[in-house]
């Protein structure tokens, strides 16, 4: 293939992978906007963990909860687990980086609250450990995956809601990932400032 079919090959695919995504996403992300506004509404917070671009998704979203998306509004609770180098270097150094985000929930996380854990692996050991604290501490999840959802998805109950992207390449996932965690501001704003720009 020569480098421009190459370029080119990236945009079908990813618009034939965020038309899969619609369909076999949609309904269970308006579940996630109204899990998520409802732990906003009773006074509940948002944490958020992922590694590398998803750690990068994380922070995003949540400066999008704290600051805001697109119109102005109250600021709304959550915190990135993947954010202050103190922690992961401490935490990680002493317990090991698989309890990174774990020991964060634990301490953070109350009943009501919600975790978004964000893996495009599903495989990842200290976003599963988050997820196990989460449960502990009687938090609902949403999780964002892809390539079937892999432990991740065999983890999570029916109170939780996952959003696993139908695609086994790392950046295609991200990609929808990035698109569903917009979706998810977007919502929010909807229910409380109503659906008009
Ligand atoms: O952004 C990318 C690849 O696009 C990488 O930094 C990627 O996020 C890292 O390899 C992560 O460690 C992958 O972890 P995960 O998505 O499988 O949980
Ligand atoms: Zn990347």
């Amino acid at each position: 293939m020569d480098m421009t079919s190459l370029m080119a090959s990236h945009f079908d695919d990813a618009i034939d992978t965020f038309k899969t995504s619609s369909r076999e996403l949609a309904q269970p992300l308006s579940a996630g906007v109204d899990l998520l506004f409802g732990a906003l509404a009773n006074n509940g917070k948002i944490l958020a963990c992922g590694n590398g671009g998803s750690a990068a998704d994380a922070q995003h979203f949540i400066a999008e909860l704290v600051g805001r998306f697109e119109r102005d509004r109250l600021p709304l609770a959550g915190i990135a687990l993947n954010t202050d180098t103190s922690i992961l270097t401490a935490v990680g150094n002493d317990y090991g980086f698989d309890t990174v985000f774990e020991r964060q929930v634990t301490a953070l996380g109350q009943p009501g609250d919600v975790l978004v854990a964000i893996s495009t692996s599903g495989n990842s050991s200290n976003v599963i450990r988050s997820i196990e604290a989460a449960h502990d501490r009687e938090m609902a999840v949403i999780a964002l995956t892809g390539k079937g959802g892999g432990q991740i998805g065999e983890l999570l109950t029916d109170a939780d809601i996952h959003l696993c992207v139908p695609h086994d390449r790392t950046m295609r996932i991200q990609e929808v990932h990035i698109v569903l965690l917009h979706a998810l501001c977007d919502g929010i704003d909807a229910l409380l400032l109503g659906d008009t720009l």
